[in-house]
């Protein structure tokens, strides 16, 4: 029998995925009193780029670093662009303040975690990017060290990624309107299990995962667990690097612009609206944090994550528009999933 890739958890596993990433509040607090002071230079209000040099900070870690203590009620930003302490880091992240408590945060100074945060923070690097023995995890470009090109890596990521997908995709099946799609091109597809939910669901469906060869192997053997295996088809490449297949009218980028920074961001965008026909549809799966960049908290700390093992971060719906909207889309609201995600949905015109 064939599993289902539609039917719903009874419960909603959020806050699991919520106490899991509660050690990034732990690593960027510990990490902004310890190692950068960075309350104590906010003892006047400065604006937010000084402060960034002053820290050291390139840009992305800067953004994960201020919109997890914005998120926080720690820091304020104001519409002249200034960062500012809040009455409650004013009390108790002041040093030589009577309620103090910087110090006792800094009991966890030394933790593996705090240290490995700092150093992620300091270098702008993922971990295992530079890595023979680990090698990054989820992102392939030339250059960077990729876990996901030997075998065993990349299919225990992968695998690893299908719990969450499990849950979400009968969400997206649900709420992604592909009564007019015909090919459904899922770049970066790791399991598939995003396109073979859409494919149980519109049977005259045929979807394509694109994504590393070794990754390949286990979209493959999902196929045929689901049943789908012969609306299917399989493409190796490199994202960046290669064309993309030219025979879909959708494209899915589910969780994907938020392993890469910003110019990446817009030039996958750009190939995706490229790739596709008059009247076709890019679909952006993923987090999104408010558009202030100052929450909510269970993103900005899962920013935290995948800034520290991709090259990428969370991002807001208004970011993701710019870029789609520079590329050519209409695009529409944003429809939520499950677990923190949504998408939205672009239309290039005719
Ligand atoms: C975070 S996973 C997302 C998997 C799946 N779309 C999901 O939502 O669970 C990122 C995927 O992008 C793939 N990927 C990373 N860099 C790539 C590249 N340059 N070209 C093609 N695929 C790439 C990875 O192998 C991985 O399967």
């Amino acid at each position: 029998m064939n599993y289902d890739a539609l039917s719903r958890p009874a419960t909603d596993p959020v806050t699991i995925f919520e106490h899991f990433r509660g050690n990034y509040a732990t690593e960027l607090l510990t990490a902004a009193i310890v190692e950068f002071q960075l309350f104590d230079k906010l003892r006047t209000p400065k604006n937010s780029d000084q402060l960034r040099q002053e820290v050291g900070l390139k840009p992305r870690p800067f953004v994960v670093l201020t919109t997890a203590l914005r998120a926080m009620g720690l820091l304020q930003l104001d519409t002249r662009g200034d960062l500012s302490l809040t009455p409650l880091s004013q009390e108790h992240l002041l040093p030589g303040g009577n309620f103090f408590v910087g110090d006792y945060v800094g009991l966890a100074a030394q933790s593996p975690g705090v240290r490995a945060m700092i150093e992620r923070l300091k270098t702008n690097r993922p971990a295992g990017g530079e890595d023979k023995k680990d090698g990054a995890a989820f992102i392939f470009r030339e250059g960077v060290e990729s876990a996901m090109e030997d075998e065993q890596k990349a299919r225990h990521l992968t695998l690893a990624l299908a719990g969450r997908a499990k849950n979400v995709a009968p969400h997206l099946a649900a709420k992604l309107d592909l009564t007019h799609g015909e090919t459904l091109l899922d770049i970066g597809g790791g399991t598939g299990i995003y396109s073979i939910a859409c494919l149980q669901k519109y049977p005259r469906l045929k979807a394509i995962i694109y994504d590393r060869p070794e990754v390949l192997k286990v979209p493959r053997e999902m196929g045929q667990s689901y049943g789908v295996a012969e609306r299917m088809e399989f493409v190796s490449g490199d994202m960046f690097a290669d064309s993309l297949p030219l025979n879909a009218n959708v494209i899915l980028l589910s969780n994907i612009l938020h392993d890469w920074d910003v110019p990446e961001c817009r030039r996958l965008i750009a190939n995706c609206v490229k790739a596709l026909p008059p009247n076709g549809q890019l679909v952006v799966h993923d987090v999104f944090l408010n558009d202030a960049l100052d929450g909510p908290l269970a993103v900005a700390l899962y920013s935290a994550a995948l800034f520290t093992m991709t090259e990428g971060r969370a991002y807001s719906v208004q970011e993701y528009t710019q870029w789609m909207t520079e590329s050519g889309l209409r695009v529409k609201p944003k429809i939520d999933t499950l677990i923190h995600a949504g998408f939205l949905t672009g239309l290039k015109s005719l």
